[in-house]
């Protein structure tokens, strides 16, 4: 069976900087696999790859559908979100003087199928079909325990909160695969423990397939199922946790030469 995400000897080179150095790897339906690596790895390099946000030098992605394959390669990233591939940043990218609602319903109007004239003169189609957008918003937000703050501007929530209205707001483009980069960034423990808790539920629910890259290991063992490890922008590992645990290439890699 093909996996519904592979890549293949990919690389990105910036000037004489090989950020990332012949990466092959896949994705199956409905798993949740972590990237790892230290400070400097290649982690968001390959996610900017895989999600179209800049070219590769070489090497090829491919999605695989219900209808055949797909080359991501050299697609813009409007596209590759078209096609199911949805992310968010380690630096949080939402629109500050929004709403919370408007924020989840900007992100959804690439399904807003309504045409220009009924949008235009506001036909009752056109109400029908925003009444639906806003019921899918509060759904989604509801599972992520936002529905109280929907009229709030997102720059007023808290920093944990504002990370997960990101969240929200990728999945509302009805992901087949979701990017999480550094989803536990700035979070303290219990907010942490709330996001691993709601990562994993929203995997189950909505079928989807996960890759995050965190550097907060406690989230990590708990929530992959398979872990890639990147290290100077070639794959040093790839296995379980437990695998990857007592792995000596691993441990040298994070703790140094006296591990
Ligand atoms: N646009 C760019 N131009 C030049 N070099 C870059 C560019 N983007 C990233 N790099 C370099 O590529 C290497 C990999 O960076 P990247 O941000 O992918 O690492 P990372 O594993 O995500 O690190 P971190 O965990 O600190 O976020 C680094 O040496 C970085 O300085």
């Amino acid at each position: 069976m093909n996996k519904l995400l592979q890549v293949t000897h990919l690389v990105k080179n910036f000037g004489g900087l090989n950020a990332v150095a012949d990466v092959s790897m896949h994705l199956d339906n409905n798993e949740l696999v972590a990237l790892i690596g230290p400070n400097g790895a290649g982690k968001t390099t390959l996610f900017n790859l895989l999600t179209g946000v800049i070219p590769a030098t070489s090497g090829s992605i491919v999605l695989s559908g219900d209808h055949g394959t797909y080359p991501l390669n050299g697609k813009r990233a409007y596209k590759i979100a078209d096609m199911g591939l949805s992310r968010t940043f380690q630096n949080i990218r939402l629109f500050k003087n929004l709403s919370v609602l408007d924020n989840v319903l900007i992100a959804m109007t690439s399904k807003f199928k309504e045409g220009f004239i009924p949008t235009i003169f506001r036909f009752p189609s056109y109400y029908k079909t925003e009444q639906q957008l806003v019921e899918e918003a509060q759904k989604l937000l509801a599972i992520f325990e936002l529905e109280k703050d929907t009229d709030v501007l997102a720059k007023n929530l808290p920093y944990g909160t504002q990370r997960r209205l990101e969240i929200v707001r990728a999945l509302a483009t009805k992901p087949q695969i979701l990017f999480l980069d550094e989803p536990a960034a700035g979070m303290n423990p219990e907010e942490t423990a709330n996001l691993t808790e709601l990562i994993l539920k929203v995997q189950h629910q909505f079928h989807i397939t996960i890759l995050l890259i965190e550097h907060d290991m406690s989230l990590v063992m708990s929530l992959a199922q398979r872990i890639y490890v990147l290290d100077h922008g070639s794959l040093l590992a790839q296995g379980t946790p437990d695998e990857i645990k007592t792995n000596p290439a691993v441990i040298k890699a994070y703790l140094g030469e006296e591990a």
